[in-house]
C-alpha cells in the first residue's frame, strides 16, 4: 500500500488563507457588532425600569395618603393612571433591559471566548499545575457576562434612580436632598467597596483551597488504577476529603461575612429614612411626607444589591486578569511578521547546528545537531531515552523554538515560514499522541476530512488494527484520551492518522512503542514497505528492520555520536552495536523456546 502525498498536491500555503479570512470575518461581522447599541439600550431600559419603580412607589404613596383624606374620586384619577402606567412600564422596561443586556453580554462573552481560542491556536507550552485550568477558563469567560449584567447595568440604573430620587426629595423638602444623597452614596459605595476588598482577600485563600481539591479529585479520577495498584486509594480519598472539609470551612466563614454586607446597607437605608422623616414631619403635610419617605425608601432598592456587584466585580477583575495571562502567554514559536510562501515540492530538509534548550541556562536537549533529509530519503533516529529524539521532531514541526542553528526547507529558513505551513510539509506521529473523545471514524477523519470508509479501513489495516476496528465499530466512542484503547492500540490509531494525513515529509516518533516483538516487527516491516521512496524520519528504539533505511543517526545527550547504515554501525563500537546485541540476546531465548 502507498500513501501518496495528497497534501503535496495542494497548492503550497493553501492552509494559510483560511485563518486570515476567518479573522477578517470575525472583526467585520463578529459578535461585538452592535454591542454598544444594545448596551446603551439595556442601560436606558434598566434605568427606566427603576424610575418606573420609583414613580410607582411615589404615586402609590400619594394615592394612599390622599385617599385617606377622602377627596372627590376625580382628584385621585391621575394618580391611579400613574400607578398603573408605572406598574406596567416597570415590567416592560425590565423585560427590555434583560433582553438587550443579555444579548450584549452574550456577545461580549462570545468575543472573549473567540479571542481566547484564537490566542490558544498557536501551540504554547501548557500551563502547569492547574488541574482546574479548563474549568476555570470556562468559568472565567462568564466574567464578561457578569461584568455587564451584574455590575455595569445595575450601577447605571442605581445612579439614575438615585439622582431622580434626590431630585424628588429636593422638590419636596430641600433639606432632605443632601441627607438622601449622603445615605445613597454611603449605601452605594461602602458595602460594595468593603465586599470587593473582602472578595479579593478571600479569593487569595479560597483559590488555593479550590485548586487543591480539584487536584485531589483529578488524582482520584485519573489515577484510580495506579492508586489501587499501590493500595493507596484510601489515603487519596482521605486527602480529598480533608481538602473538601478545608474548603467548606473557609466558604462557611466567608458566607457569614457576606451576610453582613446587605445588613450594613439596610442599616444606612433605615437611618437615612428616619432622619428624613424627622426633618420632614414638622414642615410637610402628611401626603407629601408619605411621598418623601417612601421615595427615599424606594431609592435604596437598586442601590442595596450593589454590595453583591462589588464582590462580583473583584472576582471578575481577577478572572479577566487570568484570561489575559493565558492570552498573553508567548506561543512556543514566533511567527514571522512577513511570512514567505512555502517552497514548491520536492522538499529537502536541512538541519544545521541545531541547539534547543527548554529552560534558559538549562541543559541543551539538542546540542549542535546537523542532518539532511533529501527527497525520498528515510532516516532512522535512535538513541537512549532523553537523548533529544522527540525534541528534534518537535523542532521540525515548529513546536519548539531553536536557541541557535537553523532548519531550512529547500533553502528557506523555517522561521521565515508560517508554522502551520511548515506542519503541512512535515508532520506525523508525535511522542505523546492524543486520541479525541470522539468516534473511531471522527478520530481518523481529523487527519483527512471527507475520506471514505474504504480508505480509512486501509489505513487501519496498515497499522494492523483492522480486526479491532471491525469488533469495535466505526462509531464507537473512544473515551477521553482513548480511555477504551490499550497503549499499543492508541499509538497505532495515531499512526493510522499520520499515514492518512500523508505529509510530504513523514515524521514518526516510535510507531511500535508498547507493542510485542512479533507485532512490532511486522508493523515496522509494513511501514518501511509502505513508505519506500518517501521522505521519512523515524524515531525508534528497536533496530530490527533498519537495514531498509538509508541512514541511521545515533543521538546521545543531544549530540549525534554515530551515523551510517545498519551494516556500518554494526562494525563500529558504540551505542548502536551495544543496543543491537542486547536486542538480539533478548530475542534469542524466545526463538529457542519457539523452536
Ligand atoms: N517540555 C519539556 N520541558 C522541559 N524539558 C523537556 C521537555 N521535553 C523534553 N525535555 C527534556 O529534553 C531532553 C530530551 O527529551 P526528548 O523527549 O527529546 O528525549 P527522547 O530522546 O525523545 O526520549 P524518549 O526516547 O524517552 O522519548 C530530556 O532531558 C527531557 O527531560
Amino acid at each position: 500500500m502507498t500513501y501518496r502525498a495528497e497534501s503535496a498536491r495542494r497548492p503550497a500555503g493553501s492552509g494559510r488563507g483560511a485563518p486570515n479570512r476567518t479573522k477578517k470575518a470575525d472583526h467585520a461581522g463578529g459578535p461585538l457588532r452592535g454591542l454598544w447599541g444594545r448596551l446603551i439600550m439595556a442601560a436606558l431600559a434598566g434605568a427606566a425600569a427603576e424610575l418606573a419603580g420609583l414613580g410607582l412607589i411615589a404615586a402609590a404613596a400619594w394615592l394612599i395618603a390622599r385617599a385617606a383624606q377622602q377627596p372627590p374620586v376625580a382628584a385621585l384619577g391621575l394618580a391611579v393612571v400613574a400607578v398603573r402606567a408605572c406598574a406596567l412600564g416597570k415590567g416592560v422596561f425590565r423585560y427590555l433591559e434583560r433582553l438587550a443586556g443579555h444579548d450584549a453580554a452574550l456577545r461580549a462573552q462570545a468575543a472573549v471566548r473567540g479571542g481566547l481560542l484564537r490566542a490558544l491556536i498557536p501551540p504554547r507550552p501548557p500551563p502547569s499545575g492547574n488541574a482546574d485550568l479548563l474549568t476555570r477558563m470556562a468559568d472565567d469567560t462568564d466574567a464578561a457576562v457578569d461584568l455587564l449584567v451584574r455590575c455595569l447595568l445595575p450601577a447605571v440604573a442605581a445612579l439614575v434612580t438615585a439622582v431622580a430620587a434626590v431630585g424628588v426629595a429636593a422638590g419636596l423638602l430641600p433639606a432632605a436632598a443632601p441627607v438622601l444623597a449622603a445615605g445613597l452614596l454611603a449605601a452605594g459605595a461602602g458595602p460594595p467597596a468593603v465586599s470587593a476588598v473582602a472578595a479579593r482577600r478571600w479569593a487569595a485563600r479560597l483559590a488555593p483551597a479550590r485548586a487543591a481539591l480539584a487536584e485531589r479529585v483529578a488524582d482520584l479520577v485519573h489515577g484510580a488504577m495506579d492508586l489501587a495498584a499501590c493500595d493507596a486509594t484510601e489515603r487519596a480519598q482521605k486527602a480529598a476529603a480533608a481538602a473538601d472539609a478545608h474548603l467548606a470551612a473557609l466558604e462557611r466563614r466567608r458566607a457569614r461575612l457576606r451576610a453582613a454586607m446587605p445588613a450594613m446597607g439596610m442599616a444606612v437605608q433605615g437611618v437615612t429614612v428616619a432622619v428624613i422623616v424627622a426633618q420632614a414631619r414638622p414642615v410637610l403635610d402628611p401626603v407629601a411626607l408619605a411621598v418623601l419617605a417612601l421615595t427615599a425608601l424606594a431609592a435604596f432598592a437598586p442601590v442595596l444589591p450593589l454590595a453583591d456587584a462589588g464582590e462580583r466585580l473583584a472576582e471578575i477583575i481577577a478572572a479577566l486578569r487570568r484570561l489575559e495571562e493565558v492570552r498573553a502567554a508567548p506561543p512556543a514559536v514566533t511567527e514571522p511578521a512577513d511570512p514567505r510562501p512555502l517552497p514548491a515540492p520536492p522538499y529537502t530538509i536541512e538541519v544545521t547546528d541545531l541547539v534547543v534548550r527548554y529552560a534558559p541556562g538549562g541543559a541543551a536537549a539538542l546540542d549542535g545537531v546537523s542532518l539532511t533529509l533529501p527527497p525520498g530519503r528515510r532516516v532512522a533516529l535512535v538513541g537512549p531515552s532523553g537523548a533529544g529524539k522527540s525534541t528534534l521532531l518537535a523542532a521540525l514541526m515548529r513546536l519548539v523554538e531553536a536557541e541557535s542553528g537553523a532548519i531550512h526547507v529547500n533553502g528557506v529558513d523555517v522561521r521565515d515560514l508560517p508554522s502551520d505551513g511548515v506542519r503541512e510539509l512535515m508532520t506525523g506521529l508525535t511522542d505523546d499522541p492524543y486520541v479525541f473523545r470522539a468516534s473511531l471514524r471522527d478520530n481518523l477523519l481529523l487527519a483527512r476530512p471527507r475520506t471514505g470508509d474504504g480508505e480509512l479501513a486501509r489505513a487501519l489495516a496498515a497499522v494492523r488494527l483492522a480486526d479491532w476496528a471491525a469488533a469495535t465499530g466505526w462509531d464507537a466512542p473512544l473515551g477521553e484520551d482513548g480511555a477504551t484503547l490499550s497503549g499499543g492500540q492508541l499509538r497505532r490509531l495515531a499512526l493510522a492518522r499520520a499515514l492518512l494525513r500523508d505529509p510530504p515529509v513523514l515524521l514518526l516518533d516510535e510507531p511500535t512503542e508498547a507493542l510485542e516483538d512479533p507485532l512490532a516487527d511486522a508493523l515496522l516491516g509494513d511501514l518501511l514497505k509502505a513508505t519506500a521512496g518517501r521522505t521519512v524520519l523515524l524515531v525508534t528504539h528497536r533496530l530490527r528492520g533498519l537495514e531498509e533505511v538509508d541512514e541511521i543517526v545515533v543521538l546521545e545527550r543531544g549530540r549525534i555520536t554515530q551515523r551510517g547504515s545498519h551494516r556500518d554501525l554494526l562494525r563500529e563500537p558504540g551505542y548502536y552495536r551495544d543496543l543491537w546485541r542486547a536486542e538480539t540476546m533478548r530475542r534469542a531465548p524466545r526463538r529457542a523456546g519457539t523452536a
